[in-house]
């Protein structure tokens, strides 16, 4: 099975072009199984800031007290996940929404509870459910909210979760769609690169914030999965067999 997990960034979320639809639709006819898994960190964040709580980062992850973790799962299980499967339903896109804490679909422990609170890393992936759901033709849209340690849930950075899905998928690609063309430097596209490269990149500053969870996950899940692109959701990023945006490769990665 060709499989292909979709990470799709709650910044370009509300603004998918028709053409990235194009692009979905040309990777199912070219008989690729896509798994999709959504964040939606701006709409956490004006939820909280609704409810009037405050929430902080720390190295890109947000620090999830109690409060925080609730109005995340209401954000993300109650209605970025529901508004994605409608609008890949719209599209003709046969989609159904997951809820990663069920079934263990996605596992993870806690990654520092004390600094974090309920913040986890992936451990696991109940890969039999999602390879038994591609297998009926359904696009599996996940939640980054996993099951963690004696029946608490996780909240976990969205790259992360799909990074983690891919990797146990061995999936011949990962998508991350963001609202950037890709990686930039000096605002110009990079379009290949190695694992040296992008230390350099993180470590020169030109590389931050938001993307470097996405580089990380990148050259993690490479250990696995064929390929991973950073590309953006307002423009096509597949066409006849072609991939736009930021690539890396397996062999390039080692470089
Ligand atoms: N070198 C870079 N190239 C492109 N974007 C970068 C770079 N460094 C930092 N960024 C920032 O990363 C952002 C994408 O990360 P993020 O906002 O977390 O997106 P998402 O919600 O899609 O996960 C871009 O909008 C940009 O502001
Ligand atoms: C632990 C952690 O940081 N979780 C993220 C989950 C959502 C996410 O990652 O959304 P984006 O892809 O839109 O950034 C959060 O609470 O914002």
């Amino acid at each position: 099975m060709k499989t292909v997990v979709v990470k799709c960034g709650g910044s370009v979320l509300k603004e998918l072009s028709e053409s990235f639809f194009d692009s979905m639709k040309a990777l199912l006819a070219d008989g690729y199984k896509i798994v999709f898994v959504h964040g939606g960190g701006p709409e956490i964040n004006a939820m909280l800031e609704k409810m009037n709580v405050q929430s902080e980062f720390k190295n890109g992850l947000r620090v999830t007290s109690k409060e925080v973790l609730e109005a995340a799962e209401l954000v993300l299980s109650g209605s970025m996940n529901r508004k994605l499967v409608r609008l890949l339903e719209a599209h003709g896109i046969a989609a159904i929404g997951l809820q990663s804490s069920d079934q263990g679909i996605l596992e993870a422990d806690f990654i520092n509870e004390e600094e974090l609170g309920y913040v986890g890393d992936v451990t696991s992936v109940n890969k039999s459910v999602l390879e038994t759901i591609l297998q009926t033709g359904l696009l599996p849209v996940l939640t980054p909210i996993a099951k963690g340690p004696n029946g608490t849930v996780l909240n976990v950075n969205a790259d992360h979760a799909a990074g983690a899905a891919a990797y146990s998928l061995a999936a011949d690609h990962l998508l991350m769609v963001t609202d950037v063309d890709g990686v930039l430097n000096d605002g110009k596209l990079v379009t290949v690169l190695t694992g040296a490269e992008t230390e350099r990149l993180i470590e020169t500053g030109v590389i931050s914030g938001g993307m470097i969870p996405k580089v990380n996950t990148a050259l993690k899940a490479l250990e696995s999965c064929g390929h991973v692109h950073i590309v953006s959701g307002k423009k096509p990023f597949y066409e006849d067999g072609k991939w736009y945006g930021t690539q890396f490769n397996k062999e390039e990665a080692a470089k």
